[in-house]
């Protein structure tokens, strides 16, 4: 659903007290319009805007931006490999608002809580984003458009929080001068929950390989992260389009055409927050072989974002670019990498097709593979052998899930400090999970010595091997077993 103010979930909008309002020291004057709260405004200053009523500049307050909703023109469009995407639909100037981003605000226990649903639920696109170190913004089912701009290691924006009649707020901002026609990406590493583990597409050189693969969010969940780890080599994690995410079908939008259909006959409706509704409807398909464009109009006739201003700002139409998509080719492979991913990676049937991702990585160590024991522990004949590889992977599952539920454990402990930093969480927090992280890796060295030490150095004529008797010339518990 779409909406253009947030909506709070369990807390009500903060009341701001008159003395807690901020008031500048500006004066209109009609011969210079920057007089009204423009850059040197004190609000402005502050990142807070103007409350109506208490301005000295009143109506020509330029200071009341997120409370205008003065966005920009913007315009949504399918991308290849990474859903639906926000274009630029005019010029704009460095630093310029452009919209805001909108959601539902909950708690972070919530948030959690929506994040794992969400992953249950095989949602792979992440619409959360913090907003303080209490507080959470979910778009995922209500928001603004701004939910449908995707990551960039080399972003044209920046998210900026505004403090806006007592609450915080999160808008996203040109970086630079951004030209008509260009995707809009912001960083994810600052804000963003987190979620699946999503290989980005962004294309840039400097690009991090994951999404918010930086960011407090991406690092809780997987633990560490460092260069050249064995887990996230791109390899290891299946491309996942989420454009195919069919779990929520993108509000309103998802009866938007996309290249190839018709244009003609499509239109979808969508409401925003005072009730009336806003028409989806294509109004070009443009001439590029990477996506096709929509545009909103009111019903009521009034442009949402479709007028193209072609003198706008700066530079001509003609300018209009795409985001650099450096995987023209991408296989569309569906794959549940959701889950938590302590080292034992992505089954090898998920990651069938290995396109080839142009970034400065290092150079990657090998893959790495899941084993399971079932079908290694029958290659071996003796019983005793197969026994004993079952009763090590038993145990690698169990210190496996223990590990998981320490996580659930101690991620409140985590999520009581800043997102930005976790050198703060307790040394007891620390040491417990150190502990539990080394008992996985034992297990999981354990269960792969038993298999090497038995191909390696069988023990012969044990008990129980009746599955392949020896055939009394020395060679039965010798490599030969494995190839049946
Ligand atoms: C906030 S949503 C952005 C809008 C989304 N593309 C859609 O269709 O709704 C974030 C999700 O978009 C996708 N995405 C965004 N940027 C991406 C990138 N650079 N590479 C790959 N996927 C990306 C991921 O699935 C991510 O979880």
């Amino acid at each position: 659903m779409h909406i253009r103010q947030n909506e709070f979930l369990g807390r009500k909008h903060i009341k701001l007290k008159e003395e807690d309002i901020a008031v500048c020291e500006c004066k209109y004057d009609a011969s210079n319009p920057e007089s009204a709260c423009g850059e040197r405004c004190l609000n402005v200053l502050t990142s807070t805007e103007c409350t109506p009523g208490y301005c000295p500049c009143g109506e020509h307050c330029m200071n009341q931006k997120f409370q205008k909703c003065e966005y920009a023109k913007t315009m949504l469009f399918q991308t290849q490999g990474r859903g639906w995407g926000l274009l630029a639909d005019q010029n704009m100037k460095a630093g310029r608002f452009i919209i805001e981003y909108c959601g539902e605000v909950i708690s972070s226990e919530k948030a959690r809580q929506r994040s794992q649903t969400y992953e249950t639920q095989g949602l792979k696109d992440a619409y959360i984003i913090c907003l303080d170190a209490n507080y959470f913004i979910d778009a995922t089912k209500k928001g603004s458009v701004a939910r449908f701009i995707n990551h960039s290691c080399q972003p044209n924006c920046e998210t900026r929080k505004w403090t806006v009649l007592g609450e915080t707020r999160v808008g996203i901002f040109a970086k630079n001068d951004i030209a008509v026609g260009t995707e809009l990406a912001y960083d994810y590493n600052f804000e963003w929950y987190g979620g699946a583990t999503v290989r980005c597409l962004c294309g840039s050189t400097n690009c991090s390989l994951f999404l918010g693969a930086k960011s407090h969010g991406f690092q809780e969940y997987n633990h560490v992260w460092e260069d050249g780890d064995a887990r996230y080599t791109v390899e290891n994690v299946p491309l996942y389009d989420s454009a195919e995410d069919d779990s929520f079908p993108a509000p309103a939008c998802s009866t938007i055409p996309v290249k190839h259909e018709p244009v003609s006959n499509y239109s979808a409706l969508m409401e925003n927050n005072s009730g009336s509704e806003i028409k989806l409807e294509t109004a070009s398909v443009m001439e590029s072989s990477n996506y096709s464009v929509v545009s909103l109009q009111d019903l009521a006739g009034k442009p949402v974002a479709t007028e193209r201003n072609k003198e706008a700002e700066h530079g001509p139409e003609n300018s209009r670019q795409v985001f650099p998509q450096t995987n023209p080719m991408i296989p569309r492979i569906r794959s549940n990498t959701a889950c938590r991913n302590y080292g034992t990676g992505p089954s090898p049937s998920s990651s069938k097709k290995r396109p080839q991702h142009t970034t400065n990585q290092k150079k990657k160590p090998p893959a790495k593979k899941y084993v399971s024991s079932k079908p290694v522990a029958e290659l071996f004949a003796s019983k005793r052998v197969q026994e004993e590889i079952k009763k090590y992977e038993e145990v690698k599952n169990q210190v496996t899930s223990e590990l998981n539920s320490l996580y659930d454990e101690i991620r409140p402990a985590i999520e009581e400090h800043e997102r930005d930093s976790q050198d703060n969480v307790s040394t007891a927090v620390a040491e417990k999970w150190i502990e539990a992280t080394c008992s996985k890796w034992k297990a999981e060295f354990d269960f792969h010595f038993s298999i090497i030490k038995n191909v390696m150095c069988p023990t012969p004529g044990t008990a129980g091997d009746e599955a392949k008797p020896p055939s009394g010339d020395g060679e039965e518990n010798k490599i030969k077993y494995l190839t049946n």
